[in-house]
């Protein structure tokens, strides 16, 4: 497949607003493909290098050789290269990197380097591109959606999906099961601004019980076991085994021969509360530290029988069976609003970040986020996107203060909602310094501006309309909780819901509670 068609496709996807031109763009380059290409085409197409690492970050590719003036890369031969610098490292490697990007763009036209400069910066990468690719990978196949997309959450890959779309057809994603070793797309919370509406929301229509699990703020874990062996992932599914021993021991004690269980792991104080966030995270990181408790509100599968279809009520019973109360996250089954109320003013009480109220019929989403759980914390916070950072003044001389934060446009790219210097440690500021420095892109007066990747939590008093910011929508006493980490720059709050019309109550409603401790 020649590289500039999947530019072309690419400009496409972006230059239009109808959802169903870019399926039908995509849809076609996928139906060019053959078959042994489809996965890196789906790759390339999402805006995803097939590499983990390339070692290249924006700074090696500030200053790129004359474009070529005729396209005659394939997709292939940029991936060849990709691998290559994936390979690299001891002395002499930077050079070899440099050398061979030269080579890669000089190859390649002045629409080729952009893209690939994106792609290699993750730029091109956006979240909802992924389902659009999805609906392409149905539609060129003639295959349904749902089974596309089950496949694509169950195996944490929507090129792994295509790839058995094209070769297998529906038989061949009907396979892709769940695989004890390889992390499942993990099943996600809606939001509700109050515990009455949360509880009203996950019932649905049926009404009666629904339970109300603890919200633990730490580290989602989803721990894979067969045999002795284990491995543990994070949401975004990293692999994060060699970080948290203790995790592994806790759950290679357990009596079973296999089993993927869902969880948060939470560094405790010595008086039981948990301590600051910021402790626990430092764990996904650092063998060493703090040391984190594991505490599991589902299991996915045990000794050789998957139970993600299985209602939530069977899947806890066995959860209930096989881990101990003390590495259960703390819940309650009720139908009555005043006693889901005190349940989830107890969890804040006791230090924890509220409660998610969970539908007992509802089969594990792998991937979605639904109404068969719903979140609701006692403080609005939203995930925005660090575009630029002002140099500080006074106490703060030298370093990077002032963060303009931007949430995730629905047209592509980021929308300004505002800035904030409020909230930060010094730690915070000097890691912001160093980090954001490295993402520097350019300059203008005491504006540092950066690669849209830094995803950071903030607090919010509520939204006002403003004119200020292009979205006409402004944030209200925003400071800072902490960097994620664990976000890319995709999975972001959005600005608005369709179409570049900004809806304050939109990013709101997903994330307010009122919680009352
Ligand atoms: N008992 C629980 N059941 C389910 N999720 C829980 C529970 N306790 C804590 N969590 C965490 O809450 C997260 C959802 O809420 P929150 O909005 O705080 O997280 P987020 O990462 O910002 O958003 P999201 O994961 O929903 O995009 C889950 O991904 C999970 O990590």
């Amino acid at each position: 497949m020649d590289l500039a068609r999947i530019v072309d496709t690419s400009a496409t996807v972006a230059a239009t607003r109808s959802r169903k031109a870019k399926v039908a763009a995509l849809a076609d380059l996928l139906r060019e493909c053959a078959d042994d290409e489809v996965g890196l085409v789906v790759r390339y197409a999402s805006g995803m290098l097939r590499q983990r690492r390339t070692g290249l970050g924006w700074r090696g590719l500030a200053r790129l050789p004359r474009p070529a003036d005729t396209s005659t890369l394939t997709a292939q031969d940029a991936d060849d290269v990709f691998e290559r610098l994936s390979a690299l490292q001891g002395p002499g490697s930077q050079r070899a990197r440099a050398d061979e990007t030269a080579q890669l763009f000089a190859r390649a036209t002045a629409d080729e380097q952009t893209w690939l400069r994106g792609l290699v910066t993750g730029e091109l990468r956006q979240g909802a591109l992924d389902a659009l690719v999805q609906e392409a990978v149905a539609a060129a196949t003639d295959l349904p959606l749902a089974a596309v997309r089950r496949a694509a959450m169950l195996s944490g890959s929507t090129p792994a999906a295509a790839e058995a779309a094209v070769s297998g057809g529906e038989g061949a994603l009907a396979a892709i099961g769940l695989t004890v070793g390889r992390p499942v797309s993990p099943m996600l919370a809606s939001s509700a601004p109050t515990v009455t509406d949360g509880v009203v929301k996950a019932a649905g229509s049926a009404g009666g019980p629904v339970a109300l699990d603890t919200k633990l703020d730490g580290i989602r874990i989803q721990v894979h076991r067969t045999g002795d062996e284990v491995s543990v992932a994070t949401r975004s599914l990293d692999d994060i085994t060699a970080r948290l021993p203790e995790v592994v021991d806790y759950v290679r004690s357990l009596a079973v021969s296999s089993v993927v269980l869902d969880g948060e792991a939470l560094a405790l104080g010595e008086d039981g509360r948990p301590r600051p966030f910021q402790d626990t995270a430092s764990r996904t990181a650092q063998a060493t530290g703090v040391a984190v408790t594991p505490f599991f509100f589902d299991v996915l599968h045990v000794d050789g029988e998957d139970l993600l279809d299985r209602p939530w009520s069977d899947r806890i019973a066995v959860l209930d069976r096989l881990v101990d109360a003390e590495h259960r996250v703390p819940r309650l089954t009720t139908a009555d609003a005043a006693e889901a109320e005190r349940f989830a003013a107890s969890a804040v009480a006791a230090g924890h970040e509220g409660v998610v109220i969970k539908n007992p019929a509802a089969p594990y989403e792998a991937g979605r986020r639904g109404a068969a759980w719903v979140k609701v914390k006692p403080v609005f916070t939203v995930d925005l996107v660090v575009l630029a950072v002002e140099w500080g003044s006074g106490r703060r001389t030298g370093l990077l203060s002032n963060l303009h934060l931007g949430a995730v446009d629905p047209r592509g790219g980021f929308v300004m909602l505002g800035k904030t210097f409020k909230g930060m440690t010094d730690e915070m500021l000097a890691w912001q310094t160093e980090r954001f420095l490295e993402l520097e892109t350019h300059r203008s007066d005491h504006v540092v501006h950066v690669q849209p990747v830094q995803v950071v939590e903030i607090a919010i008093d509520g939204l006002q309309r403003s004119t200020r910011y292009p979205g006409g929508i402004a944030l209200r006493f925003a400071r800072v909780v902490r960097y994620r980490d664990d976000k890319t720059a995709e999975q972001a709050d959005t600005g608005g819901e369709r179409q570049g019309a900004l809806r304050p109550t939109a990013l709101l409603s997903r994330r307010a509670g009122t919680v009352h401790p």
